[in-house]
């Protein structure tokens, strides 16, 4: 191995050198040159996709599968080297290509054509999606069928489309669509029918509109069906909510009581063997955690509750044996405070990024929890999002 070897990929996807230069579309055992370019080492792969590197949806097609996961582990293993921390690192679970059941793609009227797909990597300008590899095939298939919708009705903004898998099929939700007619009725009607959209909602400024639901839309969690508001969190792909369900069953094992801080539709909350008490913002998520727990006759009782404004004070952590906290991107500080001085047995800690994550640990750790293990979870695969789950003992 010589000095212009690439060692690692770093957080933003370069290929890092021991000599510390960066190069971007490089993978470990490359070898940077000295005029910039580069020879493929044997972890180097052939994207799969034509839209690689520019669609922003991956970044990472250039890693074979075991560049990949090790890039996975290495996102969480330098997020706590950042903040001093050392932890008993899991194998990553790495969804597989395919899978995603939820994305949010982007849609332009742009030269007398309707351009629909992710937006390129730092940009704003749409790559038309032609194919992909990460959605799952629901997803995709409904791509070119919804650009001849939005022809039809004559789209001229640009708005965003989120596609998520539910029970009953595909739910659509389309922003800064108006259809106003029956012409445009007609045309969602035949459009829904013809490729089984399962819900079809568009919000055209004033609030969402649902134009097509034939049976109330679910997604099931925890065994349970949940009803779906439009637009709704949910984990990435059914293999990621399977590894993430599995870290905190496993890490509140034997726990009577657990709180689920930031608990969204319920994917822990409907999962989790005990009494609990389940906090989130979303009203409407909430409102549908509560109705699918009452219709099971589960053990869950649900707050509407601000957590960043709101915290759970340590005398509130107090009474459960086990916290489960699942924050967005920012993380939660001050959540992180209260959680670091209170009497809870354990804390399982599921995260979108690894940095505000080492960050909460941090504080965990200096109120004297340890880490007892991470699981890294590489559900957006390909690309440089990285989560995991954790275990907090004291
Ligand atoms: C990463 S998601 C996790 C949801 C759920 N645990 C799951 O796995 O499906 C984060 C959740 O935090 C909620 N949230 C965001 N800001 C919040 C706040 N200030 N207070 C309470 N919940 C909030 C979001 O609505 C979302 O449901």
């Amino acid at each position: 191995m010589t000095s212009d070897t690439i060692l690692r990929v770093a957080a933003r996807g370069d290929g890092v050198t021991a000599d510390g230069r960066h190069a971007a579309f490089a993978a470990p055992g490359d070898s940077l040159h000295a005029d910039g370019t580069l020879s493929h080492g044997p972890h180097h792969q052939t994207p799969p996709c034509r839209h690689f590197p520019e669609c922003g949806g991956c970044q990472l097609q250039h890693l074979d599968d075991e560049a990949y996961a090790a890039f996975v582990t290495d996102r969480v293993a330098s997020a706590l080297a950042g903040q001093e921390l050392a932890a008993d690192l899991r194998a990553p679970l790495v969804s597989p290509p395919d899978t995603r059941r939820r994305a949010t793609l982007h849609a332009e009227a742009k030269g007398g054509r309707i351009l629909l797909g992710f937006t390129a990597e730092k940009s704003h300008a749409i790559v038309d999606l032609r194919e992909c590899h990460v959605l799952a095939p629901a997803l995709f298939a409904i791509v070119a069928p919804l650009r001849g919708l939005l022809q039809s009705l004559g789209f001229r903004r640009r708005g965003d489309v989120h596609l998520t898998l539910a029970d009953q099929g595909l739910d659509v939700m389309v922003s800064n669509l108006t259809a106003d007619g029956l012409d445009a009725a007609e045309a969602i009607t035949a459009f829904c029918e013809r490729h089984g959209v399962a819900r079809f909602t568009i919000d055209g400024g004033y609030g969402l509109e649902t134009r097509w639901e034939p049976r109330p839309v679910t997604i099931t969690l925890g065994g349970q069906p949940v009803p779906l508001p439009p637009a709704s969190f949910l984990q990435a792909t059914q293999e990621g909510e399977d590894a993430l369900v599995a870290a905190m069953r496993e890490a509140t094992q034997g726990a009577g009581t657990i709180a689920d801080l930031f608990a969204g539709l319920g994917t822990f909350s409907l999962a989790l063997p005990a009494r609990v008490y389940a906090a989130e913002g979303a009203r409407d998520a909430l409102a549908a955690l509560k109705a699918a727990a009452g219709r099971a006759q589960l053990p869950v009782f649900t707050e509407h509750r601000d957590l960043y404004r709101r915290p759970l004070t340590v005398a509130e952590l107090d009474r459960f044996d086990a916290i489960v906290i699942d924050p967005p991107r920012a993380g939660a500080r001050d959540q992180a405070e209260a959680l670091a001085a209170c009497q809870a047995k354990v804390i399982g800690y599921v995260s979108c990024n690894p940095s505000s994550f080492a960050r909460d640990a941090r504080l965990l750790v200096d109120g004297g929890w340890r880490i007892d293990w991470v699981q890294p979870v590489g559900q957006f695969r390909w690309s440089t999002h990285v989560e995991l789950a954790a275990r907090f003992v004291r």
